[in-house]
């Protein structure tokens, strides 16, 4: 029997929640209140399934966002999310036929990007996808750090920590997260949805642990960023406090305030350890300490994946730091995005279109994916036969151009 790709119905829900929780290893049971939330927030046209019969044996969903680009601007991004084909049913090419369906039509839409967090390396740089943001995690010492504890709370900038709650960071908080995106690139947007589940609130399957909650605030009064963070109440035989605070959300949007959140929730009493949760590669927090090794790194992966639609609108969408010019041959074998294209870009502005003329750099989609937002380098991707340079010096002037100084980051998994 062949297996049926298509969208899913209101009553096939149910059944799509649970073959989605089988294919991520988590219990197959939702509960009739947990249907009716996640209806409520999903686009059904939008969702896909693919049917054995009557059974559900894949699942695939994706929506609209927007993701910050490069001097501030944003891109509309056709997001990708919960991908699962059933154990009985893998490896027989049902992801490529769901991936190969929503491309094209978020191509047709006009969306510039897609966008997904990918849960194994390897699944998605055939269709077209490149990592375009890394992530890194660390845990503090605490007691390595060199920071003054008396300090915490009471910054030296005439700014102040305040104790906050999840009402005040639902109020306050979106406007600091939209501020992140016009200091780092690939900051996806949270929605109200994505405000009210990240604070405690809406249905769920796994229990919720209420976490504290911190303030910044410059002189002027404006909130320039928040902590969210747990405890684990731990304490060892010889009565010594040996919490681990684990970071859940940090957003600052200035230097004033990432350097005084960090102090405060590395200077917390009984607080032994700090998990960083994923932050930029480049996050300032060892440097911020008095001894950096105080930080040990944990993780350091792959985080935001890109697959450029559109390439002239994801080139113009962005701001480049010096004059120059590239023709750029990009091959796209599934014929969505491809072709030679003339980038003409400095600091007062941008213009890319197809051109005929002889090219300087040639590659694939997925790697203009890794170049776009600024973190990858040409020279690199040339060294590791990636890219490809027609012009000699070509891969070191596309670095001049594309680089930024603050990788590309979002604090958000989707
Ligand atoms: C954005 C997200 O939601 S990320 C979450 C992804 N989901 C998961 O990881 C859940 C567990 N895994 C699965 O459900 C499935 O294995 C999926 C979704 C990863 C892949 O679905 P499938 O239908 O098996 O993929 P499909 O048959 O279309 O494979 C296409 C190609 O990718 C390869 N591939 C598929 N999955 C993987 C993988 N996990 N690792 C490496 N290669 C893979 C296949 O071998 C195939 O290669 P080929 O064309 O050279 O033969």
């Amino acid at each position: 029997m062949t297996v049926d790709v298509r969208t899913v119905t209101e009553s096939e829900f149910p059944d799509w929640q649970r073959a989605l929780r089988t294919g991520f290893l988590l219990p197959p049971v939702v509960t009739d209140a947990e249907v009716a939330d996640r209806l409520a927030n999903v686009d059904l046209a939008r969702t896909l399934g693919a049917f054995d019969g009557d059974r559900l044996v894949a699942t695939f969903r994706s929506f609209r966002q927007e993701v910050s680009t490069v001097g501030g601007g944003s891109l509309t991004a056709d997001a990708i999310t919960q991908v699962t084909v059933s154990p009985t049913h893998r490896r027989r090419g049902l992801l490529s036929r769901m991936m190969t369906a929503d491309l094209a039509v978020a191509r047709e839409r006009g969306d510039a990007i897609a966008t997904l967090i990918a849960a194994e390396y390897p699944i998605y740089g055939r269709f077209g996808f490149g990592a375009a943001s890394w992530a890194a995690e660390w845990s503090v010492d605490v007691r390595r750090t060199g920071l003054d504890p008396r300090r915490s709370g009471r910054p030296e900038d005439g700014g102040r920590i305040d104790l906050s709650d999840a009402g005040e960071i639902r109020k306050v908080g979106p406007e600091v997260h939209r501020r992140l995106g016009g200091v780092r690139a690939g900051v996806t947007h949270r929605s109200p949805r994505d405000w009210a589940v990240g604070t405690g609130l809406g249905e769920r399957s796994e229990p919720w642990k209420e976490p504290f909650y911190a303030l910044y605030r410059a002189e002027s009064g404006e909130v320039e960023g928040f902590v969210a963070y747990t405890s684990d109440d731990k304490w060892d035989d010889a009565k010594q406090p040996m919490n681990t605070a684990t970071v859940r959300d940090l957003i600052a949007v200035t230097p004033a305030a990432e350097h005084a959140l960090w102090h405060y929730v590395c200077s917390v009493d009984w607080i032994s350890t700090v998990r960083s949760g994923y932050r930029a590669p480049d996050d300032p927090l060892p440097l911020l300490l008095p001894d950096p090794r105080a930080a040990k790194m944990l993780t350091h992966v792959d985080m935001l994946w890109v697959r450029v639609l559109d390439v002239v609108r994801v080139l113009e969408s962005r701001t480049y730091p010096v004059a120059d010019g590239l023709v750029l041959d990009l091959r796209d074998g599934d014929g969505l995005a491809g072709g030679r294209y003339r980038l003409d870009a400095s600091p007062d502005g941008v213009s890319c279109a197809r051109t005929t003329e002889s090219a300087d750099l040639a590659f694939d989609i997925a790697e203009l994916s890794t170049l776009a937002l600024g973190d990858e380098s040409a020279v690199r991707l040339c060294r590791l036969g990636r890219v490809e340079e027609l012009t000699a010096g070509a891969a070191a002037r596309a670095d001049l151009l594309f680089r930024t100084p603050l990788r590309p980051f979002s604090p958000d998994i989707f």
